[in-house]
């Protein structure tokens, strides 16, 4: 029998005191979360034609040799441009031991962004997920997809959460299902957002900065309505129906509930902390973005349609600190909401 348990932040300051994560640099302020900790790109992204993994015979260093057409220096500030794949090194490298593994998520300003970001590993034969041993570099694979983005070393593109195993009574995960919500809940009856095309930069470094209008074209609804139809290859931001709580001693993932049947995928941002939702840390009537794309033919996507799950893990503890409490936290008790550069 075994269990698994995720790392509160006080385990992930352990691990960094004790050389299992190696920063090349000072960890940042907040850089560690409830469940979790942000991953900084580091000083190159090589610019390659297709995404790839290394497989179990090579590093991704050595897949680069080969690969790299370009090299971006991010001691200064760049662009990614959009639908470009940008291979770069993380300023984090781990040194798990036999019984932790870890995996990979986007954040959620990531995905709110439309950013794709996936992380690849030494001998990696799968993204995101990250085996128990494994010691050595980690690197993002960044794909701007909206919007040409600005980024430099330091910035913080996705995060990672590391899970122990343990003997013990196996538990079955408990899960809850995420709807879509498209009835109006506000007077402006804005129920999302669709990216407009041909817009500007987005300076991830520049919160709060960009007029959310020059960006995003609002999509409202009217209360007998209840349906949007998706136009093939536009992005959309919408939000759950459900108002989402996760207890302070447990950890969520956002799963895609059928990727072959609901052409809204939600692809992106997957990880809730401890904490949000809770009221006791501010977080009544929380709701879970939705980051939507339909492919192929126009899809009509209806209010209460079921697009993910959500799988609750224990903590390990509880963290010493919650989502929304005495930490920089964005989007706690949030309703629909753009990430935090628009205003
Ligand atoms: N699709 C998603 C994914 C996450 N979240 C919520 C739950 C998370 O607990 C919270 C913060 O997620 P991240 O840490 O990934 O977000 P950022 O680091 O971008 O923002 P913050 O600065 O608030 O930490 O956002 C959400 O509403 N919708």
């Amino acid at each position: 029998m075994m269990t698994f348990r995720i790392w509160p932040s006080q385990r992930i300051r352990q691990a960094v005191e004790t050389g299992i994560i190696i920063p090349a640099m000072p960890l940042a302020p907040d850089q560690i979360q409830p469940a979790s900790m942000d991953l900084r790109i580091a000083d190159r992204a090589y610019r390659v034609p297709a995404s790839f993994l290394p497989g179990p015979h090579r590093t991704v260093r050595e897949r680069l040799t080969s690969l790299s057409t370009h090299v971006l220096d991010l001691t200064q500030p760049r662009v990614l441009e959009r639908n470009c794949v940008h291979i770069i090194p993380l300023l984090e490298e781990i040194r798990l031991g036999p019984t932790t593994s870890a995996r990979a998520n986007p954040k959620s300003s990531s995905g709110r962004l439309d950013i794709f970001v996936r992380l690849i590993t030494d001998y990696g034969t799968a993204f995101d997920d990250i085996p128990e041993g494994y010691q050595g570099p980690l690197f993002a694979e960044v794909v701007p997809r909206s919007f040409p983005v600005i980024v430099g070393r330091g910035t913080t593109l996705n995060q990672i959460r590391f899970r122990e195993r343990g003997a013990g009574p196996a538990e079955a995960k408990r899960t809850s299902a995420v709807t879509i919500n498209l009835q109006p809940t506000s007077p402006d009856r804005i129920i999302g957002y669709r990216a407009r095309r041909a817009a500007g930069l987005v300076d991830l470094a520049a919160v709060g900065a960009h007029r959310r209008g020059d960006f995003w074209e609002p999509l409202t609804i009217e209360a007998d309505r209840g349906d949007l139809v998706l136009v093939p290859d536009e992005f959309y931001i919408l939000a759950s129906f459900e108002d989402v709580r996760v207890e302070a001693g447990e950890a969520a993932e956002m799963i895609a509930y059928d990727t072959s049947v609901g052409e809204a995928r939600v692809h992106y941002a997957g990880f809730l902390d401890p904490g949000f939702g809770l009221p006791e840390a501010g977080g009544t009537g929380s709701k879970v973005v939705l980051e939507v794309r339909s492919h192929d033919v126009p899809f009509l996507l209806e209010h209460g349609q079921h697009v993910g799950t959500l799988e609750y893990e224990p903590m390990l503890e509880r963290p010493d600190q919650l989502y929304g409490q005495g930490i920089r936290s964005n989007y706690q008790g949030q309703g629909l909401k753009l990430s935090k550069q628009f205003r």
